[in-house]
């Protein structure tokens, strides 16, 4: 049997929404996969050790959690558009793959619930897993065993400008910056804002993006890791985005537009290109599907 996954591309937090807000963009990876007698076989991938292969790492637990020893899995990575450690859920990714690839082989005995509860555990946060495995633009909370989620309307003239540097910054590392307790302003600041930025989203009303999007959980931390943020955010602006964001734990810097922005990306490209750190610009839609199956 062989048949094919696309999974998206997601980028989390959104500004204020650290660790539960995420949407999935229409950047993918694509894999081919075949049914072998037994075993794990990657194909494709050769510079990631297997042990770091997330796709491999997620399929080889669950087919030793679940006791499958029936059939095996040959996984051929055959487009590789989501880069690595750059903020754009490249890890979600291959665990969202892994987990449906395994469920697959193992004759479908796990439901969709399952499956983000699954990937949620083993990426240790919901806000990039659940919107690759069910798309769109969504709030999930991790509680108990349970995760529980909601879609969240994203308006129709929006779009998002990412812009994606050479360098890498990993999550986990961008983890260990951040402090382990906040002051009661500081998170109240995020809470009010978290909620606005959901509630603007919803009514499409974009004016109100900028202030929405203020945070002081996460992105005031990071920004050190990222030369150039300051620069990028401010012709950003000066271009008529509408708010500027670090995507998930960065690299990558995301800008929300209009769709009508026309001049955004030849004049962000002409600006990037003067810069130090191999940026690039990908205006993107937002992907409302999530992870696919098809023969
Ligand atoms: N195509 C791939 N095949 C196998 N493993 C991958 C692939 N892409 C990423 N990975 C794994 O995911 C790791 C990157 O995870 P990391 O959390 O640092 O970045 P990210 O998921 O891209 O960023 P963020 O979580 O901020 O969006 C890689 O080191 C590798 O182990
Ligand atoms: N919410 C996560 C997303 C990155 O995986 C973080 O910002 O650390």
């Amino acid at each position: 049997m062989t048949y094919h996954i696309r999974v998206p591309a997601t980028t989390a937090n959104l500004g204020p929404g650290f660790d539960a807000l995420g949407l999935a963009l229409k950047l993918y990876n694509e894999f081919r996969i075949e049914t072998i007698e037994s075993g794990i076989e990657m194909l494709g991938c050769d510079d990631i050790p297997l042990g770091e292969n997330l796709i491999y790492t997620t399929i080889q637990r669950l087919f030793h959690e679940y006791h499958h020893e029936k059939y095996g899995v040959r996984v051929i990575s055959h487009k590789i558009d989501i880069p690595l450690s750059r903020g754009l859920g490249s890890s979600a990714a291959c665990i969202a793959a892994g987990i449906v690839i395994a469920n697959r082989a193992m004759g479908e005995r796990l439901g969709l619930e399952d499956m983000i509860r699954i990937g949620t555990e083993l990426e240790g946060h919901p806000d990039n897993i659940v919107p690759a495995l069910v798309g769109g633009m969504v709030a999930s909370i991790h509680e108990g065993d349970q995760v529980i989620y909601t879609r969240i309307s994203i308006p129709q003239s929006l779009c998002f400008a990412l812009m994606i540097p050479e360098f890498t910054v990993s999550t986990g590392e961008a983890r260990k910056v951040l402090p382990d307790h906040y002051s009661k302003k500081d998170c109240i600041f995020n809470i009010s804002r978290t909620a606005l930025l959901v509630a603007a989203m919803q009514n499409g009303e974009l004016e109100k993006l900028r202030v929405a999007t203020g945070d002081r959980i996460h992105q005031p931390y990071r920004m050190g890791l990222i030369p150039g943020l300051e620069a990028i955010f401010q012709k950003a602006q000066a271009l008529g985005s509408k708010t500027e964001v670090i995507s998930g734990s960065g690299s990558t810097l995301m800008a929300m537009i209009e769709r009508n922005n026309i001049r955004f990306e030849d004049e962000m490209n002409d600006f990037l290109s003067a810069m130090e750190g191999g940026w690039y610009v990908k205006i993107l839609e937002h992907d409302q599907e999530g992870i696919q199956i098809y023969e």
